[in-house]
């Protein structure tokens, strides 16, 4: 069932939830505001036009601070809440929570300190409000907001800029659609020179928001009344103008009881040659009725657009913290779980590179297909199996005693000095291979994106990586070497073996001294067999053309039959090369590329692990407040969904 409590009510609860978070009228915010959306009395009037009069004339209580120059400095939220009849009338402040103040004077002290401890002693204004509920079985459910009087003067004291000041707090208030406007103007005044209504118009041109309230009825020169202003020719509003007389002075110095007051102030409508014919619509009594219930339906038809706005306000925080990420939990446990969950994320992107699903991989496929057979290719066995420095290089074995048969020493030392160039090439391939992974580990940091958030532990991953590459590396590289170290260390043996064959098929060695440079040519056996120490002094003997040609032609086989030889590793290195840096580099780092970090990550502390995800501050500051928000919009829907009139 609704009770105009549990509208006003629910406005009130949403409203506190709203100041505890830094959401009020005046604030400034980045947020969208739910106070702007919710409905509100604000209560506007030029200095002593009776603003505070009228208000605690419907509280029925003294109250609010008095003296002289701007006494209300911040905006004072005002919640009245009916109480049964009977019960004890009690004040609550919501910065003192479980303060319930009985004594009113002690509230009026209370509204003057708290002001002062935001403003400071220095009588500047400030727009936090202060919220004060008075729970009361003499009042209507009802909430107003009690803004510094206008002024056109500064006082002693104040500075300069303060008449602005509260000119533009005021006007923050009256201008939201949402807010109802209470314009006070004292009868003795001109309304025509009244600020209330001055400002009323401006901000509310229609007079659809604004309740027109006159006081110091009492007040006006004998022989003159009010009766244009409140049957609305002067000025005219929608809601029809309600006249007021409050305690004079005198009556406050005297003391006398709210609740005579109102009792004098019925009597003085109720016998008013002037005003008898309205009685029922005058006074502070009827005011605060009549603005309850308007509050009450004005909320009643706000409820649907302020729900809208709360949901579609509760999806736009939920996407912003999905975009920021979720908060990170505090316990050392929870925290190296999203670590590791973190770097599975990120291993799972780097694998996805290196096995297709993601480009990359192939380029490791590139350096074996292409740069490394072009290394090769490009390696000046020409020049070391020249017919000069197969010539020297086995002169140099022979040493004194020239090879009778086969230089085997002269082979051995060609075929170490070619086998020594692969180191170029296998080592090369490593080093392509290791910028490969390393270029793809960037990338998939800056592709994961749940690590976006935490550039610490990016950095930390990256360097982890790249230590563990640099490990791979090196290992890689002892293996690739070792394959052409393994090349020297024992020869083939079946090549040279399958030579002295297809000699024989061929014929001597001194008839095939043109093809030498052919594959397949005589062996060393052979050489030997024809060969004498004449053959190495060449020119020395009469037929010396002749043993210059076979000379010639038995070191171009020899420099041929290498070169067929390291053609052969050359194939086979080819091919072995590329397994031994997948096996070293790429296997490695597919399966185990953070297993150094994840070790080194268990023996971590909680502050340590904390650090590690520690956010750009900003991030985490804008989180934090989209999550307060998120829980106050939820908290307020809760709120409303509770209500059951809404469905
Ligand atoms: N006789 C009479 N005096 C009134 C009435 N309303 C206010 N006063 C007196 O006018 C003076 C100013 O009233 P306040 O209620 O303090 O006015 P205010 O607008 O709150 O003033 P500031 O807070 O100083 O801006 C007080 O001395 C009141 O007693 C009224 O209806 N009749």
């Amino acid at each position: 069932m609704t009770t105009m409590e549990s509208l006003i009510g629910l406005v009130n609860r949403i409203q506190r939830a709203c100041t505890v978070l830094g959401d009020y009228g005046g604030g400034d915010s980045s947020f969208s505001s739910l106070w702007e959306a919710l409905p509100s009395v604000a209560v506007v009037g030029g200095q002593s036009s009776g603003k505070s009069s009228v208000l605690e004339s419907i509280v029925g209580r003294d109250f609010l601070p008095r003296g002289s120059g701007i006494v209300t400095r911040r905006p004072l939220v005002l919640q009245l809440h009916k109480t049964d009849e009977g019960s004890q009338e009690y004040a609550e402040f919501l910065h003192l929570p479980r303060r319930k103040f009985t004594d009113f004077s002690v509230v009026r002290r209370e509204i003057e300190e708290e002001t002062d401890r935001i403003t400071g002693k220095t009588k500047q204004i400030s727009p936090i409000p202060i919220h004060l509920s008075i729970y009361s079985p003499n009042v209507v459910n009802l909430t107003l907001i009690d803004l510094p009087g206008l002024t056109k003067v500064a006082v002693e004291g104040q500075p300069e800029n303060i008449v602005q000041e509260i000119e533009t707090m005021v006007r923050t208030y009256v201008e939201k659609p949402n807010s109802i406007i209470l314009a006070i103007s004292p009868a003795n005044q001109d309304i025509a020179t009244s600020d209330a209504i001055k400002l009323a118009r401006e901000v509310d041109p229609t007079g659809d928001r604004t309740f027109g309230v006159l006081t110091k009825l009492d007040l006006m020169d004998k022989g003159t009344n009010a009766l244009d202003v409140l049957e609305g020719r002067s000025y005219r509003l929608q809601h029809p103008w309600v006249g007021i007389v409050n305690r004079s002075q005198a009556d406050i110095n005297k003391n006398i009881n709210m609740i005579v007051a109102r009792q004098k102030e019925r009597e003085y409508f109720a016998t008013s040659p002037d005003y008898a014919h309205l009685a029922s619509k005058m006074g502070s009594e009827y005011l605060a009725k009549l603005l309850s219930k308007h509050l009450e339906s004005v909320i009643r038809a706000r409820i649907p657009s302020i729900t809208s706005m709360i949901n579609k306000t509760i999806d736009e925080l939920e996407s912003e913290m999905d975009h920021l990420g979720r908060p990170i939990a505090v316990d050392a446990g929870a925290q190296l779980y999203t670590i590791l969950e973190l770097c599975r994320a990120f291993d799972k992107i780097f694998k996805e590179h290196l096995d297709g699903g993601r480009p990359g991989g192939d380029r490791i496929y590139g350096v074996f297909d292409n740069q490394l057979p072009a290394a090769i290719r490009k390696l000046p066995f020409d020049r070391h199996l020249s017919l000069q420095n197969v010539r020297k290089i086995v002169s140099e074995a022979d040493g004194y005693q020239p090879h009778l048969i086969a230089p085997e020493q002269g082979y051995r030392r060609l075929i170490d000095g070619s086998l020594k160039y692969f180191r170029g090439p296998a080592e090369a391939s490593v080093d392509a291979v290791h910028f490969v992974l390393k270029e793809l580990v960037r990338k998939s940091i800056s592709e994961t994106q749940e690590l976006r958030r935490f550039p610490t532990l990016q950095a930390e991953i990256a360097a982890a990586s790249g230590e563990a590459l640099e490990r791979f590396r090196e290992e890689s590289k002892k293996t690739v070497t070792r394959l052409v170290d393994m090349e020297s260390s024992y020869l083939t043996v079946e090549f040279f073996r399958k030579l002295p064959q297809e000699l024989e098929r061929f014929g001597s060695p001194g008839e095939r001294g043109g093809n030498s440079g052919e594959r397949g040519g005589s062996t060393p056996a052979e050489k030997g067999r024809g060969g004498n120490p004449v053959e190495r002094a060449g020119t020395l003997m009469p037929a010396a053309s002749n043993l210059d040609r076979y000379s010639e032609g038995h070191f171009r086989r020899i420099g041929s039959n290498v070169s067929s030889y390291i053609g052969m590793i050359a194939d086979t290195l080819k091919n072995t090369i590329p397994k031994a840096v997948v096996y070293c580099q790429v296997k490695e780092a597919r399966t185990s590329l953070l297993n150094h970090f994840y070790a080194q990550l268990g023996k971590k502390e909680g502050k340590q692990l904390g650090q590690m995800l520690d956010e750009d501050p900003a991030l985490m500051e804008r989180r934090q407040q989209c999550a307060k928000r998120l829980e106050l919009y939820k908290s307020a829907r809760d709120e409303i969904d509770s209500v059951s009139w809404v469905r």
